[in-house]
This record gives structure tokens, sequence and C-alpha cells, in this order.
């Protein structure tokens, strides 16, 4: 049976609605000792489960929880020194806690589609009212970490069940936001 797939258990239990009144809150890592705390103003965009090797994910969880901020929405406001960048050549700057590996925020500095904003892990956030996942990003790349491809279509049902929509990559919506950029940095679109 298709719902007794786990995706992740932030919507295992199905998709919580976003609250009006969420004007940010505070990132916490899983550390009991000198937890790294990290604070986002407003609310979070393009919110989406990831099934990359990349994106932190909560153990035993097949996909991560995954959305975007502005950078400077973005504020350590405890224990950084205990924060360390995961891949130092990947286009997103994911900055880990050293102790209890959770990533606390991930700024995008390279000249991209995506530059100026920072991948977060809305569960993270103590609040509630957070906008929910819209889609499902990366979906077969869960097979990298050793999903039987046999089980794809099942967790694929499931995604859907959810209505988060499974994409191999970003979302259309996504992927045409980060091609036109391309396109107008060529000179193929008119910028
Ligand atoms: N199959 C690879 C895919 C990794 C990947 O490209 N991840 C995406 C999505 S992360 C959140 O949406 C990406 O943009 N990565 C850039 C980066 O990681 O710096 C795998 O699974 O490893
Ligand atoms: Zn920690
Ligand atoms: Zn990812």
């Amino acid at each position: 049976m298709a719902s007794s797939i786990s995706i992740h258990p932030a919507v295992d239990g199905g998709i919580r609605p976003a609250s009006p009144d969420f004007a940010g809150g505070t990132l916490v890592c899983g550390c009991t000792d000198r937890p790294v705390k990290v604070r986002i103003e407003g609310q979070i965009a393009h919110n989406h489960a990831c099934g990359c090797t990349k994106c932190w994910k909560p153990s035993g969880s097949n996909f991560s929880i995954v959305a975007v901020v502005p950078h400077d929405k973005v504020t350590v406001l405890e224990n950084g020194d205990k924060l360390q960048v995961v891949d130092p050549s990947a286009l997103i700057q994911r900055h880990a806690c050293k102790q209890c590996g959770v990533h606390m925020y991930g700024p995008v500095e390279r000249e991209h589609a995506f530059q100026g904003l920072d991948f977060i892990h809305p569960e993270r956030f103590q609040e509630s009212g957070w906008a929910p996942p819209g889609f499902a990003a990366f979906v077969s790349s869960i097979i990298e970490s050793g999903v039987d491809p046999s089980r794809m279509d099942g967790i694929r049902a499931r995604l859907r069940e959810l209505g988060l929509e499974p994409y191999d990559c970003l979302s259309p919506a996504l992927m045409d936001y980060v091609a036109t950029w391309v396109a107008k940095k060529s000179g193929a679109l008119p910028s």
C-alpha cells in the first residue's frame, strides 16, 4: 500500500498548510549541548522534498525537505563555531553542525540563477507555519543512496498521493527559470 511508504517524517502524516502569520523563526540543529541556532526572517520559498544525496536527510528518511530564503534573511544566532562547509566545491555551500551533522543553511555565492539564495531545512524550525513542500525533486537520485529501483513506482505513487508531484530534476517552473537565466547570460535571449 503506497501510504505505508515513508517519505519524510514532516510529510508522512499529511502536508500541513502554511500559516499566514508565519514571519520567520529559528532553525535549531540536533545537539542537546550548545545547539547551533539560525534566525530566518520571513516565509520560505520553493519548498520541496529532495531525493539527492547532497541534501541533509533525517536518519532513515529517503528525502530531505528543503527551501530557499534570501541570504540577507539568514543570521547565525548561537554556536556558529560548530559549523563547517560540507563540500566547498559544491554550488550550495551547505553549512553543517560538526557534532550532529544537521545542515543549517547553504548559500549560493557563485554566479548562478540561485545566487543570493540560501537553502535551508524548514523542519528544523522551532516554530510551525512554514510553507509546505510543493513537489518532489531529484526523485531518481534516491537510488544513488541505495534504494532498490524496484521500489520507485511505489515511492512515486506515495509522493503523488501526498500532492508532491515527482520530478527527477527540479520542477518544470524552476528548470525554466534556471534555463532562462542561462539564456539571458549567453545572449540567446535578450536580458
Ligand atoms: N544525483 C545527484 C544530484 C545532486 C544535485 O544536483 N542536487 C541538486 C538539488 S539540491 C536541492 O534542490 C542541486 O542543485 N545541487 C547543487 C549542490 O548540491 O550544490 C545526487 O543525488 O547527488
Ligand atoms: Zn548540532
Ligand atoms: Zn538536494
